[in-house]
């Protein structure tokens, strides 16, 4: 590339039970007061998988028994050239109760009244398809946090 760009590979896991998904309230950090999945970076050493289940753990003291990799998500943000790569999954398999910690506040939300207008920009864009249990893959430029320049969403397997 004559202009180098670079990739950040984050998890994003959203726990799911009948008619309700769980969603934390960030206290600290990127997405400060949004609504969002649990999730963050890839260590060095650990697979995505492995990742994903630390940060839920860490974030909320939930234990995935199981985690299903619905889609990935890369966010382009004008002016910055790392990509951010995330790979999202869901489980309805948890051992454990959530818990506040001090990166995250979670809570259950019914499916009908999930707080979009408190969570990133893209979710309302994409969560329909996680919820249908449809996988995709989703492309999203911004100019800062707020605005969305462009996107595509490609669903691959409609269910
Ligand atoms: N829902 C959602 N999540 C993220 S970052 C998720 C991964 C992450 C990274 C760092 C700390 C915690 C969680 C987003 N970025 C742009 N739109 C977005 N939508």
């Amino acid at each position: 590339w004559a202009v180098m760009v670079s990739r950040k590979v984050l998890t994003l896991v959203l726990v799911t039970r009948p008619n309700q998904v769980l969603l934390g309230m960030k206290k600290r950090g990127f997405g400060e007061g949004w609504w969002n999945g649990f999730g963050g970076k890839v260590e060095k050493g650990e697979t995505i998988i492995e990742a994903a289940k630390r940060e839920l753990q860490e974030e909320c003291c939930l234990t995935a028994n199981t985690l299903t990799e619905v889609g990935q998500l890369d966010f382009e943000f004008v002016g910055d050239p790392q990509i951010l790569e995330v790979h999202l999954f869901t489980t309805k398999d948890v051992s454990g109760v959530p818990t506040e910690t001090s990166e995250m506040k979670p809570q259950w939300f019914d499916i009908d009244k999930i707080p979009f207008h408190k969570m990133w920009p893209d979710d309302k864009l994409w969560f329909p398809h996680v919820l249908k249990g449809s996988k995709f893959s989703a492309f999203f430029l911004f100019e800062g946090h707020h605005k969305i320049l462009k996107h595509k969403i490609d669903v691959v397997t409609e269910q």
